[in-house]
């Protein structure tokens, strides 16, 4: 049952038509279905039902409080990777104790404040951000709770620019040199290993690569285990693709199975941490198309969002279906979707048929729920768009579109000038 579907021809996000919400709030849009983040925490939470697990949403993908909030009512922990996302899942009502910290630049600061939350565990990347949260726990008095990510060098079979379980990548310890890390983190007395990480990439569309990589941290594991270093979470990071155009990604119980099925004789908490798989397909933007350019090669579908509302096509190449709000007669226009963006890059679409549309009609940029507005900028000093959340026939604003005062909020003229 999709949440976002077309009746009479008008496109509706659960019982409320799309054009409704963008007549009150103007556009660039973004909608989220609350049905729809709903079941995929279910879906992900019933897979993997029979083994002790966390399900710590990736807040990289959608750090809206409102959705934060909704999963923390739920039940989810949290993987971030900045103290700014730390300190929003605290906001939202995230129980430190369920909050895994990754990411290879953890500045003092940041560790501190992980610290003193009390969160589950930093994945750690490398033996100098070992010494650095040692040191960190050590003046707090405190003990750090770490695991170690684990580069394992698993070939995610994704865009290279989302892949991140590579000997290319800055991603992890290579697994060659894990042994002695972990050995070193056992031997410190501010750290308390508590687990292994990996995470292989984004958008991955096939089990394979995720296996490989669990069979490979399961080895270690055991060999831990011998050494004396008892681990207990696995936390196998996120990276589950979706459905953008034709890819067929494992659902979460594909997916499930296939991980359980390694660790099946391995008593240990498996940390999970899918952040598209939980939003991407949640989540629309509605932009207007403007103005039809007729180029001298291609028509140009001039429309009123960009590469800094939504920029996964500019900078991936990224596919996102695009299609009429409202769905009228006639013959389907081709062209380029582009922006009001002076840069070359700031593409929706290239060469697309949309459908039969005029300008002024709506238009939807479907599965924009993941790295939509989370990667969205002021560029050209363009205020952020509005995000609203339907819940059946009811929809509400959980942020505000930016208006030009926000723009300059916080700059100050210098008195010397
Ligand atoms: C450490 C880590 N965990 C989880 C995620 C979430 O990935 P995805 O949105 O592909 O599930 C990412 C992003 O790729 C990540 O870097
Ligand atoms: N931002 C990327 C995914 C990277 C995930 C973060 N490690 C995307 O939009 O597909």
């Amino acid at each position: 049952m999709h949440h976002f579907q077309y009746q009479n021809n008008a496109l509706y996000c659960e019982d409320v038509p799309v054009a409704d919400i963008a007549a009150n709030l103007g556009t660039p849009l973004f909608i989220y279905s609350h049905a729809t983040l709903t079941r995929h925490f279910q879906a992900f939470d019933k897979a993997f039902g029979d083994v002790d697990h966390i399900i710590c949403y990736s807040a990289k993908a959608n750090t809206n409080g409102a959705i934060l909030k909704m999963f923390a009512d739920m039940g989810t922990g949290l993987d971030v990777v900045s103290g700014g996302e730390l300190h929003r899942g605290l906001k939202a009502g995230i129980p430190a104790n369920k909050i895994a910290y990754a990411g290879v630049g953890k500045t003092q600061d940041e560790i501190d404040l992980a610290l003193n939350s009390g969160i589950l565990m930093f994945n750690v990347e490398s033996f100098e951000e070992l010494q650095a949260i040692n040191a960190r726990a050590k003046a707090l008095g405190k003990k750090a709770p770490i695991s170690l990510r684990v580069n394992p060098n698993v070939d995610a079979k994704t865009h290279p620019y989302i892949s991140t379980g590579m000997k290319k990548n800055k991603f992890g310890i290579a697994k060659e040199a894990v042994v002695e890390a972990y050995k070193a983190a056992h031997e410190l007395d501010s750290t308390e290993v508590v687990g292994i990480d990996f995470h292989i990439g984004s958008q991955i569309t096939q089990v394979g690569p995720f296996v490989e990589a669990m069979e490979s941290v399961k080895s270690l594991a055991a060999e831990l285990k011998g050494m004396g270093i008892g681990i207990n979470y696995l936390d196998v990071g996120g990276g589950l693709g979706i459905n953008y155009d034709d890819e067929e990604p494992p659902e979460p119980d594909e997916y499930a199975k296939a991980i359980c099925k390694v660790i099946a004789d391995f008593p240990i908490t498996v940390v999970l941490e899918p952040g598209r798989a939980m939003v991407g397909n949640a989540g629309i933007m509605v932009t207007r198309f403007l103005y039809l350019k007729e180029g001298a090669t291609k028509n140009f579908i001039i429309v009123d969002a960009g590469m800094n509302d939504l920029i996964r096509p500019s900078i991936y190449g990224a596919f996102h279906l695009i299609q009429p709000v409202n769905k009228r007669e006639g013959d389907p226009l081709t062209g380029d979707v582009v922006g009001p963006i002076c840069e070359s890059t700031d593409f929706l679409a290239k060469d697309r048929e949309i459908g039969a549309v005029v300008p002024g009609d709506l238009l939807a940029v479907m599965s924009a729920g993941a790295y939509g507005f989370a990667m969205s900028s002021n560029y050209n000093s363009r205020p952020r768009a509005c995000e609203v959340m339907v819940k059946g026939n009811a929809f509400e604003v959980i942020r505000q579109r930016e208006n030009y005062e926000d723009l300059t909020r916080g700059e100050v003229i210098p008195t010397f000038l």
